[in-house]
């Protein structure tokens, strides 16, 4: 069924701009001037410095083309995003934890602090850096059988406070500690009850609709006056995290280059293999 919302914005078969970087591709619809930021890396979407930084240079080219709105979804059919590439993190040394997590705050501040309308279509896993994304949003619209969560403790290492921001902005307090303290993953009905998602949705067409009429909901507000607005919000988590940012990526460097730290991820790899090969 086509939404009221959806009409407002005129959504129909018009032609559509399309840009790309190797992990991401960005399709703007001529008419609804809303961008769909896929995310392409096979398998798993994990998140290493070249696919950050792609991400991070589509983001901003979104934001400069004026879009009316942003929708960050998966090109994997079951995966929205697995979070940061363990790999990448695994006998790695300080220069390249460093880069990473550098490039890890670099597209969180450019989502979190998106002056656009945002939209999750979690079309599959979305598990830590994952769920980092998608919380980044202001909507979210979820596939059943999927989970959804900040599971950093479960690998050892601390999710610092500007990456907990958006389970705060969307979650109770109790709730937020108890759940990252935990390092729980919801399943995708657990999340719409706990207020983590918006909408259960049953293909990723539909979670694109609900995106799209999320959006469409600020079509007769002031674009600018809806953005001041949004980030007033904001604004508090983003001050914080940028007079820790620095010393945020030594914290990091220090406890990830940990030798039980990085025990815990070799373990925690070995496992995801066997399970995979099962
Ligand atoms: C020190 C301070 C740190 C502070 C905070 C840190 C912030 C963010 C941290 C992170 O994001 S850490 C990453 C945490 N991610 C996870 O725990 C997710 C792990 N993955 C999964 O649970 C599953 O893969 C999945 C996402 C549920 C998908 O399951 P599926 O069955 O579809 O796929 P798999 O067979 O498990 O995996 C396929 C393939 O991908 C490899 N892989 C999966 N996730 C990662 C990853 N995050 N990094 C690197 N590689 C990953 C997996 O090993 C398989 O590889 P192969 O065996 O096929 O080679």
């Amino acid at each position: 069924m086509m939404h009221l919302n959806l009409l407002r914005l005129g959504a129909c078969r018009v032609p559509s701009r399309l840009m790309s970087t190797k992990s991401t591709s960005v399709e703007i619809n001529d008419k609804t001037g809303v961008a769909i930021l896929s995310m392409c890396r096979p398998p798993v979407n994990s998140q290493n410095v070249q696919f950050l930084r792609d991400l991070k240079s589509s983001i901003y080219e979104i934001e400069n083309n004026k879009s009316r709105g942003l929708i960050l979804t998966s090109a994997n059919s079951n995966v929205f995003s697995a979070g940061l590439d363990i790999l990448e993190m695994y006998n790695a040394d300080k220069e390249q934890l460093g880069t990473l997590w550098t490039e890890l705050q670099n597209v969180w501040i450019a989502l979190y602090g998106s002056g656009l309308p945002t939209a999750a279509a979690i079309n599959g896993h979305a598990p830590a850096g994952g769920c980092l994304l998608a919380t980044a949003c202001e909507y979210r619209a979820m596939l059943p059988n999927c989970v959804i969560g900040l599971n950093e403790t479960q690998l050892g290492i601390i999710a610092p406070k500007w990456l907990m921001s958006g389970y705060q902005n969307i979650l109770p307090q109790r709730l937020a500690e108890r759940a990252l303290t935990q390092g729980r993953l919801f399943t995708t009905e657990e999340a719409l009850k706990a207020g983590l998602i918006d909408e259960i949705v049953n293909s990723k067409e539909e979670a694109l609709e609900k995106c799209l009429n999320f959006i469409g909901t600020f079509a007769k507000v002031n674009p600018l006056a809806r953005s001041l607005t949004k980030l007033q919000f904001r604004a508090a988590n983003i001050k914080e995290f940028e007079k820790i940012r620095q010393k945020d990526v030594e914290d990091f460097v220090s406890l990830a280059s940990r030798p039980e730290v990085q025990k815990v991820m070799g373990d925690y790899l070995e496992n995801l293999k066997k399970k995979s090969k099962k």
